[in-house]
């Protein structure tokens, strides 16, 4: 990928794939093309090969797909499945058929079983059942990664998948329903403090761990492995440490400045229990996170302020 590239980047206005644009617009990189979902909807067939026809991309990053947190997940599986079946086959054959030189699918750690081993390696996949709350978009995701494996087998094509564990970082969707977990506790406890209220509410028992990676180091990697990674092998993108709910409200609070209470609502679940990636291999291959927890939330949240007054 030289600076001249033709480079699709799609979901372009999500909060990975503009981010994605913006680092690449940094890295100098002045022939990157996007869609909104208005313009071309990727589930549409014959409109995605049209595009890739006519655009003829030499590199693309796979960022667009139905995303929500684990409400949203568990509420609208149909959506979740049939959405992103429909982008991951229609963009990845396309490539295929129009011959993008290099594609990179974002995939997610809910692919890897519920139960599975802690820190969870790559090897992993397809050991065991999945965390039913996410069951559709995972199977979907799953499917991707090996659309990928099976165009390089079958065709010699050079698509890569990659696993990034929670994200967050600017242009996150805050909205209460849909929203991961960290977006929705910045919003809450912003709220709390801004209303005064005694306390705040978040959903489950608060024992689940998670990893958070800020999008920014996410974009980094990605763009690294763009350049120096090949192969079927899917590559785990994370942190390497984990958090528990509780202690991610109780860091959320501390940065936002919320002094009361917080409460359970456990008619909400609780989802997989742990999902703590495995990031050796990453690092092997010579790239390390580097936005701790904490600043990655301080920016996070100065930038949630900063657009609710525009
Ligand atoms: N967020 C996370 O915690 C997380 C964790 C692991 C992996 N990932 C992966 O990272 C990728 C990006 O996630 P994100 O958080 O950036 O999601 P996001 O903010 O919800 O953005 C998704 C983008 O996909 C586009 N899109 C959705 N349906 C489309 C359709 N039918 N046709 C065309 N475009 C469509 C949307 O385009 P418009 O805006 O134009 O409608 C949107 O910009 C996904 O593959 C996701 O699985 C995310
Ligand atoms: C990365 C994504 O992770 C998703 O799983 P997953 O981490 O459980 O998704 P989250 O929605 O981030 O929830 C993580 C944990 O935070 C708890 N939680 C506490 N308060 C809240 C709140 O106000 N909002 C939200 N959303 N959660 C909250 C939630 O019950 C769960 O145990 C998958 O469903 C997706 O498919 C995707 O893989």
């Amino acid at each position: 990928m030289n600076i001249g590239s033709k480079i699709y980047v799609a979901g372009h206005r999500g909060m990975v794939g503009s981010a994605i644009i913006r680092r690449l617009k940094i890295d100098g990189y002045n022939n990157i093309i996007n869609k909104t979902s208005a313009e071309l909807d990727l589930r549409r067939q014959s409109e995605v090969e049209e595009f890739f026809e006519y655009e003829k991309p030499e590199y693309v990053f796979l960022a667009a797909a139905k995303v929500g947190g684990i409400v949203a997940n568990n509420i609208y599986p149909a959506e979740f499945i049939y959405d992103n079946l429909m982008i991951e086959t229609n963009i990845i054959h396309s490539a295929y058929k129009f011959e993008v030189k290099k594609l990179l699918f974002l995939g997610s750690s809910c692919i890897y079983p519920r139960r599975a081993e802690q820190p969870i390696k790559e090897e992993y996949l397809l050991g065991g059942y999945l965390e039913k709350t996410n069951e559709a978009y995972a199977i979907a995701k799953i499917s991707g990664l090996k659309m990928c494996e099976y165009y390089n087998k079958q065709y010699g094509t050079d698509f890569i998948s990659v696993m990034p564990t929670n994200l967050y970082g600017p242009n996150d969707n805050y909205d209460l329903q849909t929203s991961h977990v960290l977006p929705a506790l910045i919003r809450k406890f912003y709220e709390a403090k801004f209303n005064k209220s005694k306390y705040v509410e978040i959903w489950g028992s608060g024992t689940p761990k998670r990893e958070f990676l800020h999008v920014d180091d996410l974009t980094d990697a990605c763009l690294f492995l763009m350049q120096n990674y090949s192969g079927s092998e899917t590559v785990n993108i994370g942190v390497g440490n984990d958090i528990s709910i509780n202690e991610l409200a109780l860091l959320i609070s501390d940065v936002v400045g919320f002094t009361g209470k917080i409460a359970y609502d456990r008619t909400k679940p609780d989802g997989t229990p742990r999902k703590l990636l495995d990031v050796s291999k990453l690092n092997n291959l010579g790239w390390k996170a580097s936005i701790d927890l904490r600043t990655g939330i301080k920016m996070t949240y100065k930038d949630y302020i900063s657009n609710l007054y525009v």
